[in-house]
């Protein structure tokens, strides 16, 4: 899988372990910012990752910031994204599942790196159930 990955100021600190434990499970990582620790506006980085995700078929995001809040809201501004702020395995597994969500957000400031990795090891492994799903996802479109 590939993966974009975005955070402001306040998930900048964890970035780094994130992308390696993405790529220790195989997968590609890009990384799009920011590249220092400066107070940047959350938004920004959502609305870049959020187009490289819909611009390249197949591929998802990881948005953090301090609560995934912020992050969340701004991606699903975005007709495609489905942007899932997470706090736990269940919530990263029912995201893919039900959801077909297709960017993890989630809090520095909320959980730590034990809950991260269980996160991604169900979003990893979990794939769309669709049936009678896919219209409640469709339904999601305005
Ligand atoms: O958007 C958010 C909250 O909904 C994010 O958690 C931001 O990272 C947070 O608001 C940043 O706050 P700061 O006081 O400017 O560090």
């Amino acid at each position: 899988m590939k993966f974009f990955i975005a955070t402001d100021h306040a998930g900048i600190a964890i970035k780094q372990d994130v992308i390696e434990m993405l790529q220790g499970m195989g997968h590609e990582v890009i990384d799009l910012g920011p590249f220092n620790t400066e107070r940047v506006d959350y938004p920004d980085f959502a609305h870049a990752l959020s187009l490289e995700v819909l611009k390249n078929s197949g591929t998802q995001g990881i948005l953090i910031c301090g609560s995934g809040i912020g992050m969340s809201l701004a991606a699903n501004k975005h007709v495609g994204i489905r942007a899932a702020l997470c706090h736990d395995a269940y919530t990263a597994e029912m995201a893919r599942a039900h959801n077909d969500a297709n960017v993890l957000c989630f809090g520095q400031r909320v959980v730590g790196l034990g809950v991260i990795e269980s996160m991604l090891n169900a979003w990893c492994a979990t794939s769309f159930e669709g049936g009678r799903h896919a219209m409640r996802v469709e339904k999601l479109e305005l």
